[in-house]
């Protein structure tokens, strides 16, 4: 598609999301507008994290590739993730739910038993929802969070010198969609991280605490996320890939499909890990590994200190 074509794919997610968010007059009560993991809004009671993320079947995942449980667990998990990223804890969701007429009822009920479960994980409930006819299995799943106090983390609070710092796995996700989309279902390790994350929704809140003065969790890509970071703050990253966990499995997998497992790391989405700046020298909390820095503007997200040659990560309609 050509950038003028006049279609959504011609004119691109991100600056599709541009086009309906700019110029938007919010009231005093929105903290914190669209642009980042979640909004924050005031409300006579305190504040309210809030934030969505839609499923499409065949987009999103497929019911001959996950159980009608992963793929509910893996709803509720890409949103609490937006709400951790925020260093806010999860309060509860809302699940907006679309299918066809012949649609088993007991994907349905399994669907709901799995975003039970992933909710039940992080402690909360689903609160409500609603069910409508579509072509497709549509969930979208709405996710609220409280921030106790704490300031929200923003994208845009990264400034040169910070330390750029991961917490949990990369590259696993993209390696599952790989082997799936070839055709197997093995191994198993690769193809349960495609299936549904397993986040640590407490990453986000240590991080917060930690001092983090930016943060995101890595839905499309490592690069394409942390681009969202440095244009928020208008600074650079570079990432250093010998300090990247390329771990053995990948590597395995790669080998036998003749992919590259570092360009997994690099661009794959959907394993939900947290990605965030600290200030040089903090020590970082638990679980939290240096990977890069923060560098000045205009550098754009650089690998050893390189541009990288291909896409950062998942764009729809591309
Ligand atoms: N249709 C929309 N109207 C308003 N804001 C939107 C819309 N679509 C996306 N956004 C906002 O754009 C930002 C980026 O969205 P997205 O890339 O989906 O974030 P994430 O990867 O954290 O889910 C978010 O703040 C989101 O709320
Ligand atoms: C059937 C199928 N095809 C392709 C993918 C790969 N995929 C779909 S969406 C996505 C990126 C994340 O989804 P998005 O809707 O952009 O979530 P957000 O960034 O808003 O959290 C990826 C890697 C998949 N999971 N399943
Ligand atoms: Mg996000
Ligand atoms: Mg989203
Ligand atoms: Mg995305």
């Amino acid at each position: 598609m050509s950038p003028n074509d006049g279609t959504v794919a011609g004119t691109g997610e991100f600056r599709l999301i541009e086009a309906v968010t700019a110029g938007r007059k919010q009231p005093e009560t929105t903290l914190l507008g669209p642009g980042d993991d979640a909004a924050v809004v005031a409300t006579p009671d305190g504040r309210t994290v809030a934030t969505t993320d839609v499923l499409v079947q065949g987009v999103h995942f497929r019911l001959d590739w996950s159980s009608a449980e992963q793929v509910g667990r893996k709803a509720v998990a890409v949103n609490l993730t937006d709400i951790a990223a925020m260093g806010a804890r999860p309060t509860s969701v809302l699940v907006g739910f679309a299918c066809p007429p012949d649609t088993e009822t007991s994907v349905v009920t399994e669907l709901t038993q799995g975003m039970w479960i992933e909710a039940e994980r992080a402690g909360i409930g689903i609160v409500g929802g609603d069910m409508v006819r579509a072509d497709q299995i549509v969930i979208s799943v709405t996710a609220l969070g409280d921030l106790g106090g704490r300031e929200p983390v923003k994208r845009s609070g990264a400034r040169p010198g910070d330390v750029v710092a991961v917490c949990g796995r990369l590259g696993w996700a993209a390696a599952g969609l790989a082997v799936l989309g070839r055709g197997f279902r093995s191994p198993v390790s690769v193809v349960n991280a495609q299936r549904c994350p397993e986040p640590d929704y407490e990453a986000g809140l240590r991080a917060a605490d930690g001092g983090a003065t930016a943060m995101i969790d890595v839905s499309d890509g490592l690069l394409s996320d942390l681009g969202h970071i440095a244009t928020a703050s208008d600074v650079g990253i570079d990432i250093r890939t010998a300090d990247l966990d390329v771990s053995s499995r990948l590597t395995e997998v790669g080998t036998a499909l003749g992919a590259d497992p570092l360009k997994w790391v690099l661009t794959g989405g959907e394993d939900h890990a947290f990605a965030a700046t600290f200030p040089a020298f903090a020590d970082l909390p638990e679980g939290w590994t240096e990977i890069g820095v923060v560098t000045m503007p205009d550098s754009g997200v650089t690998v050893d200190g390189k541009k990288y040659g291909h896409h950062g990560g998942w764009e729809h309609w591309r």
